[in-house]
Order: C-alpha cells, then sequence, then structure tokens
C-alpha cells in the first residue's frame, strides 16, 4: 500500500509551478496526471516536491500529462487535426486507471529546450522477474524521457528511430527513479540524445541509454504524445 500525498503538493502545482491546461477552451476538461495521487510513495511526493522547488526558478518546467494525446488542444486545433470526433492517441503510460498500479510520472522540461528529466514511480503490473520491473516497462519510460526532449528540440513530430539501452541493475518495483535525458546533437532531422536511470539519491545507475529521434511530417504518423 503506497502512502498517500497531502493536499500540499496538488496546491503547489495549482499555484503556476505547472502550466495548467486551457480547459476553458476544450471540448472536454483533462486531467492532469502529472501530479501527486493516492498512488504516489512518500519517496515519489518527496522528490516531486524537491523538482517543483528546483523549477520554480524558472529554469525547469513541469510538462502536463493526459490520458490521451490532444486532449488539451483547445477545439478549434482539435477540428484542424480531425480529431473531434474521436479521441486522440492513448499514451501508453496513462494506459493504467488504477492509481499506482503501472507507470506514475511527471517530466520537466530545462530552459534550454535540451533536457529533460522524468520522475517516474514503477508500479507493480510492470513487474518482469520477482520483484523487479520489466525491462521493457524502463525501455519505455526511457523512450518517452527521450521522446520528449526530441520533441522539444524539433518542435514538430518525431519519431523513435533507434534506441540503444544498456541495463546495468534491476530497478525495484516501486522504486522511484530518475531518467535524465539530454540533446547531444542535431543534424538536420535528426536529434541524437542520452539518457540515464537512476535512484533518486544518484547512488545506482539502473540503465544508461541512446538515442536517435527523427523529426517527421505531419502526414505521418503522429508520436504518441506531444507537448
Ligand atoms: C512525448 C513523446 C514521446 C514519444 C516516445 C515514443 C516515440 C515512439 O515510440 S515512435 C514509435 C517507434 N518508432 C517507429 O515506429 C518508427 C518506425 N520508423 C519509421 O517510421 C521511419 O523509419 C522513420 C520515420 C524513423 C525514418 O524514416 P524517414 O522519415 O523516411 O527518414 P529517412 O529519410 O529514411 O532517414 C532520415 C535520416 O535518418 C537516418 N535514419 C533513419 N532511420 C535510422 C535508423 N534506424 N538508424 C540510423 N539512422 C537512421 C537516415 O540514414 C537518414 O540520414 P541522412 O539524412 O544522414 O541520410
Amino acid at each position: 500500500m503506497w502512502r498517500s500525498c497531502g493536499a500540499g503538493a496538488r496546491a503547489a502545482v495549482a499555484h503556476g509551478l505547472g502550466r495548467a491546461p486551457p480547459t476553458a477552451l476544450c471540448s472536454v476538461s483533462p486531467q492532469d496526471l502529472a501530479v501527486p495521487n493516492t498512488g504516489w510513495s512518500a519517496a515519489m511526493c518527496e522528490q516531486f516536491q524537491r523538482l517543483l522547488r528546483r523549477a520554480a526558478d524558472g529554469s525547469w518546467r513541469r510538462i502536463p500529462s493526459y490520458r490521451r494525446g490532444l486532449d488539451y488542444l483547445p477545439e478549434v486545433v482539435q477540428m484542424a487535426v480531425g480529431v473531434v470526433t474521436r479521441p486522440g492517441p492513448r499514451l501508453f503510460l496513462r494506459s493504467v486507471d488504477e492509481e499506482g498500479a503501472g507507470f506514475e510520472y511527471a517530466i520537466f522540461l530545462h530552459a534550454s529546450g535540451h533536457r529533460t528529466q522524468c520522475l517516474c514511480q514503477l508500479g507493480p503490473y510492470l513487474e518482469g522477474h520477482h520483484g523487479f520491473a520489466h525491462g521493457g516497462a524502463i525501455a519505455t519510460l526511457i523512450d518517452s524521457t527521450v521522446g520528449t526532449c526530441a520533441l522539444a528540440v524539433a518542435k514538430a513530430s518525431v519519431m523513435t528511430a533507434k534506441l540503444s539501452i544498456s541495463y546495468l541493475a534491476p530497478v525495484p518495483v516501486g522504486a522511484v527513479v530518475v531518467a535524465d535525458s539530454r540533446m547531444e546533437r542535431h543534424e538536420g532531422r535528426k536529434i541524437f540524445l542520452s539518457c540515464h536511470v537512476r535512484d533518486t539519491k544518484r547512488d545506482t545507475l539502473y540503465a544508461e541509454a541512446t538515442a536517435l529521434f527523427i523529426q517527421v511530417e505531419d502526414t505521418k504518423p503522429p508520436p504518441a504524445a506531444s507537448l
């Protein structure tokens, strides 16, 4: 059973440390899920507060996250991209409804636009070997963290072309980890990135990865999410 966070964390986000979705313009009222819920452990809440405090000077910002991409776009934009009659793509990391069971995460984007950090708690549905997170779950976490960074760099749709991961230590189920990603170089449509997944005290390096993302035309299938 996870310890739940206090109301203070939600209040801190509501008071401007996160970017509120333009709900007044939306046909739906999406719920921003990158905020504490009853499934967040005490460690997850504590780290989230630490990252929010760090973001208070504007050097980082928390990126809101919804169950489906495009949910938060104004209706007029939804009509332009043709999703008004059907829901936007479901975000894989948000596919488990039960709080704390799957991925609980919040991604922060550095003001440079070239760095992302994902604070993530890996729930019991992500188990592979008994007591440890599945390697595919770690890959998903890394792909989304570097993907968000690539999206910020490209300011356009991107797709994963290559992802190379070294798994260095098993991640216990329920652990809170930080995936730290940065752009290494940008050549035309190609964005090269790196990522390190560590525990919150930076004692253990669980995984390191390199990735190549390609900027794609809007007519190509969109990525799983957008900023
Ligand atoms: C919040 C956001 C989170 C998003 C995270 C989730 C993102 C995803 O998981 S996306 C899903 C997984 N990825 C896919 O399904 C992609 C499948 N692949 C494709 O669709 C295409 O191969 C695609 C789009 C990557 C590239 O195709 P295309 O746009 O035609 O590029 P193409 O012209 O072939 O190549 C462009 C350049 O990239 C290079 N390149 C392309 N693919 C690769 C590759 N796998 N390895 C190395 N280089 C590559 C090419 O060599 C070329 O280089 P240069 O310009 O120097 O000659």
